[in-house]
């Protein structure tokens, strides 16, 4: 059923909380790499700021500890790169609902933005905690979630605060709407062959798909960190390489069921330091066969070969996560020779996730696939047939 949207609310003198999704990827140096959930939230933010609204914005930025070094993962400089793509200045809070959040928020002006600090660094957003949850819907008259990105995840700010502000209007932002109507097209009766590809370092969260996802696609071609946990239940070496040794029961399982459906890596592009990948002595060596001290960073080219061939015959492509840590050349070829497939094919093709996105952008092929999407884990979710609780609960039109 149709959601009532953020256009289809009086908002003029209210106070709109709007939860985005504005975990943007950042480099070393801090800088964001790439602001497509930012523009992408653009059309829900005017639509109020036009109509004489007050906007609260609320995001999570990557997945901060509560330890040291959690600095970097601030919304400061998201803030700032709003501010430049709305062309006039966004308030942002030092804090998420204390002191500074509560000063700016009733300071806010008709027309006005204010984007509170990342709401991971409060305990009570990734448990759902009510307390803090209630804190964030008394600041406004009106709830709306553009959080494409993040709709997979029953945070506080996706569940408990629309749940808190039952009774004010609870709305889906632009965002979300185009993005559920575009893939819920596109996957509901896909053209074959449906090939997914996966790839990526959220491994915990993406093996878990994988179940699924062989009951619905012809292919599934795994790349990025999962290929090692697979290795390791395949009894191969893996070396250093991110494994999740929890999930290698899970993986036995998966290829045991598999059917010829999940495809793994037959060579690796590994490396002896993470942190001077370009400097650090690196070699391609047969899947299952890291050496000690070294980790995987990329597919190998066989792999890539191979899977471009899948990709040739596909009808219906769903990507999420890249083939191998693409930020750090040479490390981009097994990412950019499945883009290149991807793009070459006359498939419909889907790439979704934050970095997923970012990589293809700065591949030079976001222009060549049918769809960019800024959900990585939410599109997978899409496909899986999984219900969105944090949509679920807005109000219908
Ligand atoms: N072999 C690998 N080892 C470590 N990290 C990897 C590997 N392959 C890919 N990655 C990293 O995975 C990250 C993206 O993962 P993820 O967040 O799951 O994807 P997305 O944002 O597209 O959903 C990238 O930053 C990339 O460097
Ligand atoms: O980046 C995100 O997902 P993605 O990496 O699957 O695209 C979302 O912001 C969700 O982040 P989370 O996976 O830390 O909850
Ligand atoms: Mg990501």
């Amino acid at each position: 059923m149709a959601k009532k949207t953020i256009d289809q609310t009086e908002v003029a003198g209210k106070t709109v909380l709007m939860r985005v999704d504005f975990n943007v990827p950042l480099n070393e140096q801090n800088e964001i790499t790439d602001d497509r959930r930012i523009r992408m939230a653009l059309p829900s933010i005017r639509s109020v700021v036009d109509r004489g609204g007050r906007v609260i914005l609320m995001s999570h930025l990557g997945r901060p500890t509560g330890g040291a070094g959690d600095e970097k993962f601030s919304l400061a400089p998201a803030a700032t790169r709003l501010g430049e793509l709305l062309g006039s200045p966004v308030h942002f809070a030092s804090d998420t609902v204390g002191e500074d959040a509560h000063a700016k928020a009733a300071e806010l002006k008709a027309g006005e933005v204010l984007v509170v600090e990342n709401l991971r660094f409060n305990p009570g957003e990734k448990k759902g905690d009510a307390e803090f949850a209630g804190k964030l819907a008394a600041m406004a008259d009106v709830y709306c979630n553009d959080a494409f990105g993040t709709c997979h995840r029953e945070d506080a700010s996706m569940v408990a605060v629309p749940q808190a502000m039952a009774g004010k209007p609870r709305v889906v932002g632009h965002l979300v709407a185009k993005e559920i109507q575009y893939l819920a097209d596109a996957i509901s009766n896909p053209a074959r062959p449906f090939v997914a590809i996966l790839g990526g370092a959220k491994v915990s969260d993406k093996i878990n798909v994988i179940n699924n996802l062989l009951g619905i696609c012809d292919a599934i071609l795994i790349g990025g960190a999962m290929a090692y946990t697979f290795s390791l239940a395949q009894g191969g070496q893996v070396g250093d390489s991110l494994v999740e040794k929890d999930k290698v029961d899970l993986a036995k399982e998966l290829l045991a069921k598999s059917n010829g459906k999940l495809h793994l890596p037959v060579d690796t592009h590994c490396g002896d330091d993470f942190g001077n990948i370009a400097g650090c002595n690196k070699k391609v060596v047969p899947a299952g066969q890291i050496p000690d001290g070294m980790e995987g960073l990329d597919i190998g080219p066989e792999t890539a070969k191979k899977y471009a061939e899948i990709i040739k015959d596909a009808k219906t492509v769903v990507w999420n996560g890249p083939m191998g840590v693409f930020e750090k050349p040479p490390m981009d070829a097994g990412t950019r020779a499945v883009a290149e497939a991807v793009a070459d094919s006359d498939a419909i093709s889907i790439i979704g996730g934050g970095d997923s996105a970012a990589a293809v952008e700065q591949l030079g092929f976001a222009d060549r696939v049918s769809h960019v999407s800024t959900g990585g884990g939410a599109s997978l979710a899409m496909l899986e047939g999984k219900a969105f609780t944090a949509v679920d609960l807005l109000d219908e039109a």
